[in-house]
């Protein structure tokens, strides 16, 4: 298991009647770039969510670089840094504050906290949100916060449920650049999107889950096999196309 970041095996959750995921295994290996594609409802959140602990599998079991997500959550925990989708964050705090307190919770120096949350909100465009609360902040500013506590205690693994959605072009720029560097420099990153483009241009490796089951996976080049990434994702998960006879009253 060591040289994946991130393992997963026999993945499954259902909620009443719905299986959302339907026992997903799924290889991320370390140093990689992961591309998590899927239609709606296809059940990329709720993968995600059993992968970094967040919500327990009916079945099924989540390793991070080795470490069981559910019996060893300190240290698997401790080497993750995930952006969730929806999760409540303590948001009538500053942006500054929220950070120092993710960091404290993350046991980290207090001088360490101070001199990287004034580098992230330099960074990612929200020093100018001084004494703005959280609660205030435009979705793509909360995206970037979310970010940026993902990234504080400088984790192994990243963990992000789409990272790019509600950010504007020039910040999607920013957020890919610090993802590649972070890639550079040894570490790993799995992401959810429905962006293919951002997919196609930053992702070594893809999978493609539809109905919470994983039904392509590979590197992005076994994946495309010469073909537009869209093409795939469109035979693979199967699309509807309008004929003009639906919605005529419109
Ligand atoms: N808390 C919940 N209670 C009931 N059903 C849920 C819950 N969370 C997810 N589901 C259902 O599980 C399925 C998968 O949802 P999930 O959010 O994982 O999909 P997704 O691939 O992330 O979708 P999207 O691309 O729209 O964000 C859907 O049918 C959804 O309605």
């Amino acid at each position: 298991m060591t040289e994946s970041a991130l393992v997963l095996r026999g993945l499954v959750k259902r909620f009443d009647r719905v299986t959302a995921v339907a026992g997903v295994d799924l290889d991320v290996p370390t140093g990689s770039f992961y591309g998590l594609l899927g239609p709606n409802g296809a059940g990329k959140t709720t993968t995600l969510s059993m992968a970094v602990g967040l919500l327990r599998p009916d079945a099924g079991k989540a390793w991070v670089l080795g470490h069981d997500v559910w019996s060893d959550p300190v240290v698997a925990k401790g080497l993750l840094g995930a952006l969730p989708d929806s999760v409540r964050m303590f948001d009538r705090l500053t942006g500054g504050e929220l950070l120092a307190y993710v960091g404290l919770l993350r046991g980290m120096e207090t001088g360490v906290i101070e001199t990287r949350t004034a580098e992230l909100l330099d960074v990612l465009g929200l020093a100018d949100a001084g004494r703005t609360l959280v609660v205030d902040y435009s979705a793509g500013m909360k995206k970037k916060i979310g970010l940026a506590c993902a990234l504080l205690h400088a984790p192994r693994l990243l963990v992000l449920d789409e990272p790019f959605e509600a950010v504007d072009p020039v910040s999607a720029a920013l957020i890919r650049d610090i993802l590649n560097r972070y890639v550079a420099g040894g570490g790993t990153v799995i992401f959810s999107s429905h962006v293919m483009e951002v997919v196609e241009r930053l992702c070594s490796h893809v999978a493609i889950l539809a109905g919470g089951e994983i039904r392509t996976v590979g590197t992005l080049e076994e994946v495309r096999q010469g073909r537009p990434l869209e093409d795939v994702f469109v035979s693979v998960v199967g699309g509807r196309v309008a004929t003009g006879a639906e919605l005529s009253w419109l």
